[in-house]
């Protein structure tokens, strides 16, 4: 399967880079990236072909638009013209298919993907989305490349994209926001820098992978951790009493309405 790639950025680097690790053969792989410096960074990083124009941009199977939502209107009026039956995957948050479709003059071959960046070694989570008409083979293709790089969950309904990109499309940025947190906590308590970097990061990693390991549910595990009368309950208890929960919940409303409203705002 030939891939190319539209912008070169974070997230095409991730997926590419999983691909890499996954055994991919590099040179199937193109990216259109107008950034002289990103591109040749690209080339000797990942070994990958690299392009600024769309000149045989059409001898590939799969189209990948990695580029901001902003800019995906411009660009798929340049791909409308190389279009042929290449399967069209988008990876930009809150542009719907029904408006990319309409600006590829009403080409139906397009998956809508939601990725994170754990895609960068093998450990990410996609949701993907098919119109309608999208094709076995070309759903095969979408999980191919997404599988490379993590897991992959399949959407029946479009509208669940926002929520989606709410919590694992923006997740790893909480996760990373509250790894800071308890670093920090722990320099405040006493801890050297690389103490409490090393604490907090092996606390998240080993919390992790016993939640996802464990047939027990993630209430039980915290449960497991509070004993009656000890530390972790009065730590547990001023989360409550700051209401973190709600705002987590607040939080993650927050980015989905973005995505509502980019949807809105970028498809019009
Ligand atoms: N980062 C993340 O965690 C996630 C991002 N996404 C989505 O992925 C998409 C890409 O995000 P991300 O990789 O973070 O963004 P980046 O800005 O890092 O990457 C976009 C790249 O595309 C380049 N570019 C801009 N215009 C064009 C063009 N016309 N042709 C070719 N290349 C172009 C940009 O160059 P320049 O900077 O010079 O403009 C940049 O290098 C976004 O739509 C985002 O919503 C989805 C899930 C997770
Ligand atoms: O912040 C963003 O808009 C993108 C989409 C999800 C993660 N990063």
């Amino acid at each position: 399967m030939k891939i190319n790639f539209i912008g070169g950025g974070n997230m095409a680097r991730a997926i590419i880079g999983g691909l890499k690790q996954n055994g991919f053969a590099m040179s199937d792989i193109k990216v259109l990236e107008l950034d002289a410096q990103k591109r040749s960074e690209l080339a000797q990083d990942l070994n990958v072909q690299v392009t600024d124009t769309y000149a045989e941009f059409h001898n590939t199977d799969v189209i990948v638009l990695a580029i901001k939502p902003q800019q995906l209107k411009e660009v798929c009026q340049q791909v409308v013209a190389i279009l042929t039956s290449q399967l069209v995957v988008s990876i930009a948050a809150g542009v719907r298919s029904k408006d990319m479709s309409a600006w590829l003059n009403d080409y139906q071959g397009i998956v809508r993907v939601m990725p994170n960046t754990p895609a960068q070694i093998q450990a990410g989570v996609s949701a993907l989305y098919a119109m309608p008409q999208v094709t076995q083979t070309q759903r095969e293709q979408a999980d191919t490349i997404l599988t490379a790089v993590g897991k992959t969950l399949w959407l029946d309904d479009e509208t669940k994209m926002d929520a989606v990109t709410a919590i694992s499309g923006s997740g790893p940025a909480y996760v990373f926001y509250f790894i800071e947190a308890l670093q920090a906590a722990g320099v405040a308590l006493g801890l050297k820098d690389e103490e409490a970097n090393m604490l907090a990061l092996q606390t998240f990693a080993g919390a992790s992978l016993l939640a996802s390991q464990s047939n027990t549910d993630v209430k039980t595990l915290r449960a497991q951790v509070t004993s009656k009368g000890g530390t972790t309950e009065q730590g547990i208890l001023s989360l409550e009493s700051a209401d973190i929960k709600h705002i987590i919940a607040q939080a993650a409303k927050a980015a989905a309405d973005k995505s509502v409203t980019l949807g809105d705002l970028l498809g019009q």
